[in-house]
């Protein structure tokens, strides 16, 4: 923008300050939700279906209830860490690196030939197979979370996380050397600016879990998932696994410790490819034509651009739609969207257990998720 231009952004920011309707703190925001509005607003092959959404959120919120959802559901599955035994900097460190490799797991081979994890006498797929290879490198003595192993270039090569992430067939991960510049850079930046842990992010963080996230996505690249949309000039925020990572922070240490966040509500769904498929299933959320046949044909739905687009800020515009219904309509229930999301996301990966899948989840293979 030359500088005769007006900055029209700061001029509407005036404009709000002195019609009384900005309180200017120092509050940190993401942007994430009002980038997802706007991609809501001006979407064409993705809708939301307001009347699915109020039944949703009264059967969300009577199964939450049921099952006690609660930060510490996060602790009760058998394959995350467990603070209490290996102290919090090292469930710090093991969050982090999950967080950082969190992303595409989805084959296309049949179930049997997919890429799998043997560990503790199972097999794991999906995401539970980076939570099980990472268990299975520590008790092989490979330091999978120390950053100072991310950077050696001797120590840490491709090779070696072909050995930690081998699988029980012949698939092997997908985007194995993307993870492995991931870890690179992840090395170099703690090197560099956070004395080489991530405990020193969330400190820098102080207290604010938006700010955590802006801090993230501001110094690593590899969790900067902001994407144009449509040509506008603002790019859309999603931050899906800075987001993620902050919500299993929270979750894991149950609110207090590293995942004490006084604005921990501010987090919104994780924009992954498991929960917009249980929200199409559920009638929340629903595709034009071309790109229902694209999804249910399970065609590339190319990564940033418009389809993929829609689908990511679509749903999460739908949680926070769903999150409105259940507070307005059950006040006093302490719930938000991390809450929401990991309870759909538990909840399609039952229904794919059961083989109760009626819509494929989309096909979109990137480092974002
Ligand atoms: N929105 C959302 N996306 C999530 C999760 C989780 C796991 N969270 C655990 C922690 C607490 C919860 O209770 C869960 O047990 C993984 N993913 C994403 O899904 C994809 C993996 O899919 P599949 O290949 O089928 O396993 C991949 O993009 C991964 O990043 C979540 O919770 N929410």
């Amino acid at each position: 923008m030359s500088d005769d231009e007006p900055d029209l952004e700061l001029l509407a920011l005036l404009r709000q300050h002195l019609q009384g309707k900005l309180t200017l703190n120092d509050e940190p925001e993401t942007g994430v939700l009002e980038g997802a509005e706007y991609v809501y607003d001006n979407a064409i092959d993705v809708a939301i279906d307001m009347r699915s959404c109020k039944n949703a959120a009264a059967a969300i919120h009577a199964q939450m209830q049921q099952k006690q959802y609660s930060p510490a559901t996060w602790s009760a599955h058998e394959l995350h860490p467990d603070r209490t035994k290996i102290g919090p900097e090292a469930t710090v460190a093991f969050i982090f690196t999950m967080d950082l490799l969190n992303f595409s797991f989805w084959s296309e081979l049949p179930d049997a030939e997919r890429f799998a994890i043997e560990y503790r006498g199972q097999r794991w797929t999906g995401y539970w197979s980076l939570v099980a290879a990472m268990q299975r490198a520590l008790d092989e003595g490979i330091p999978i979370t120390d950053s100072h192993f991310w950077q050696d270039e001797e120590e840490c090569t491709l090779d070696v996380l072909r050995q930690v992430f081998r699988s029980c067939t012949n698939e092997e991960m997908p985007l194995l050397a993307e993870r492995l510049a991931c870890l690179r850079e992840a090395g170099k930046v703690l090197y560099e600016r956070y004395e080489c842990h991530p405990i020193n992010l969330i400190e820098e963080a102080n207290g604010s879990a938006a700010a955590l996230v802006n801090l993230l996505a501001r110094d690593f690249s590899c969790f900067r998932d902001e994407h144009v949309f449509d040509g506008r000039r603002k790019p859309i925020r999603i931050l899906k696994r800075a987001q993620i990572l902050v919500a299993d922070l929270w979750a894991c240490f149950e609110g207090e410790g590293y995942g004490k966040f006084r604005d921990i509500d501010k987090i919104t769904m994780f924009a992954d490819y498991r929960v917009p498929q249980i929200l199409n299933t559920m009638g929340c959320i629903s595709y034009s034509p071309p790109l229902d046949t694209a999804i249910r044909l399970k065609k590339d739905i190319p990564c940033g651009k418009s389809w993929e687009m829609q689908l990511r800020a679509c749903s999460i515009w739908c949680v926070e739609l769903i999150r409105r219904e259940i507070v307005k309509r059950y006040p006093g229930t302490h719930t938000n969207a991390i809450l929401i999301d990991f309870f759909l996301y538990d909840t399609i990966k039952e229904m794919e257990a059961a083989g109760q899948e009626s819509v494929p989840h989309h096909r979109t293979r990137s480092i974002w998720y």
